[in-house]
């Protein structure tokens, strides 16, 4: 009798025999997209030429698959000072249309944040380097190594000469690093074309919250980013000659941003916490479960103390918790040296996280109005201006659907163990639009490891978790063959 725990038999052992046999290979192909440097956040005219060799890149190893791919062009992106510079065409691809079968539409993106060796990298960031079984490079878990697994998974079945036992369709783009550009007007005009026979969404560009146990993410938090300039004039002041008479932007403007949380971690504007979700005892139970070594955390991040003690007291704040970061200070002196300027103008930048049920243009008020209140006690004649630049909601997933129960047994059937049912703390904008626009099932099932270290210097995604990664994307499509 079958059980998802049992040992892999027939197809599945064939496919996974194929995929640790041709591991090198699928290395190899990965080597040769971290040699890309498709970055997207530098605008530059170099680099987006870089993202369309990408691009390219990825197209032919999909036509090759046999999917049938269109590059739908993104047009342009408009800078803030005039210029203009080409986007990356999306690529919409599909691989399979029998009515018969559920159709699972991959999400991905092609884009690197980016690396340069002197900030910290010990390797070449865009040569893919192995140094005991940890594949290092940009991009390598953000988000290609997860873009060909999922490509691998589909290319065994080819090679194997067996029948794709799900539709496939993939949205790959070039822009995520730089705020999804152009693709949600795509996912609104194709609604009813490309994505009107898409049942499911599967996204893969997050992380699990340990090292050693998979994970399945129900739910990010959301993200509204604020800039609040404080103004005197345009030009900066010598210190020595005006210093002493005027009521400093800089001044003001620390100010504020002092108070916007306290030092454990407190958000201070008034009525911030009225709509955050009241914690319930079947969620608490959830956290207790997840594989999380505090102290090996701590240390791994190098941080001295958390503000929170307890594993569970940790991840709600990560996870379900409103949390503020500031982030910087546009028009500030931070070059190293002691110059005596005052900055005339000066844009303080903050964000915060958003979680259910929060309301993004009731946090906007209430930002504002806090903002303006101390402002006035300070009595300066400075100008305040406050703007979010940013409103992005947090996204729930619906885990009783048909594709959480596939990629649980998928899971089962690889790792020998139930996945982490986590969330995660940052932003996935394009989740909550496919669920919004398209109104399907949105799941986000990582491969990389906790240390991966996405973002960061030394990128890396272990030889196992893309392997293995690439036999679960494997899995989860007998898995979804089976329930549908
Ligand atoms: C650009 N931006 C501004 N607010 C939120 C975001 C998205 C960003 N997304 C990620 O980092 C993906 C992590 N896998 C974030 O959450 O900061
Ligand atoms: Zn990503
Ligand atoms: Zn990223």
């Amino acid at each position: 009798m079958f059980s998802p725990s049992s040992p892999p038999t027939g197809l599945l052992e064939k496919v996974f025999q194929y995929i640790d046999l041709h591991q090198d290979e699928f290395v190899q192909t990965l080597k040769e997209w971290v040699a890309v440097e498709s970055d997207s956040v530098q605008p530059v005219l170099h680099l987006r030429r870089e993202l369309l060799r990408m691009t390219g890149l990825a197209a032919d190893r999909l036509r090759n698959l046999g999917a049938h791919v269109d590059l739908v062009d993104a047009g342009f992106q408009q800078l803030p000072d005039g210029q203009s510079l080409p986007i990356p065409p999306i690529i919409l691809a599909e691989l399979g249309n029998d009515p018969k079968k559920p159709t699972v539409c991959f999400y991905g993106h092609l884009d690197v944040q980016p690396a340069r060796q002197e900030d910290g990298w010990v390797t070449d960031p865009h040569t893919l380097t192995e140094v005991d079984g940890k594949l290092y490079g940009r991009g390598t878990t953000d988000n290609k190594g997860p873009v060909l697994a999922w490509i691998n998974a589909v290319s065994t079945f080819r090679a194997l000469d067996e029948d794709l036992p799900v539709n496939v369709k993939f949205v790959i783009e070039g822009m995520e690093e730089a705020g999804s550009l152009a693709l949600e007007e795509l996912v609104q005009k194709e609604k009813a074309g490309f994505f009107s026979s898409v049942d499911y969404i599967v996204i893969s560009d997050n992380l699990w919250i340990s090292r050693r146990t998979p994970a399945l993410t129900c739910g990010t938090r959301g993200n509204s980013y604020f800039m609040v300039e404080v103004k005197c004039r345009d030009q900066d002041f010598h210190s020595g000659t005006f210093g002493g008479i005027l009521n400093e932007p800089m001044a003001d403007l620390v100010a504020l941003l002092g108070s916007l949380v306290d030092s454990s971690g407190r958000i201070l504007i008034p009525g911030i916490y009225d709509h955050v979700a009241p914690v319930t005892e079947e969620e608490k139970r959830t956290y207790e479960a997840i594989d999380l070594d505090l102290e090996e955390y701590r240390n791994s991040s190098q941080v001295k103390k958390f503000l929170f003690d307890t594993k569970e007291e940790l991840l709600m704040h990560l996870w379900r918790y409103p949390s503020l970061s500031i982030h910087g200070i546009e028009g500030a002196f931070h070059e190293p040296g002691a110059k005596t300027v005052i900055p005339g103008r000066v844009i303080g930048k903050f964000s915060i996280r958003l979680v259910p049920h929060m309301n993004i243009s009731v946090v906007e008020k209430q930002v504002k109005q806090h903002l303006d209140y101390i402002f006035s006690k300070r009595n300066s004649s400075n100008q305040m201006t406050v703007s979010m630049t940013l409103g992005l909601h947090p996204w729930v997933a619906n885990i009783r659907d048909n594709q959480y129960l596939a990629a649980k047994r998928a899971i089962k059937t690889v790792f020998g163990t139930e996945p982490d049912m986590i969330r995660d703390g940052s932003t996935i904008p394009i989740a909550k639009i496919f669920q919004d626009t398209i109104q399907k099932s949105v799941m986000m099932l990582p491969l990389g490891a906790v240390d991966d270290g996405e973002h960061s210097q030394k990128e890396k995604i272990n030889r196992w978790n893309y392997i293995e990664g690439s036999k679960l994307f494997a899995a989860f499509f007998l898995e979804m063959a089976k329930l549908h």
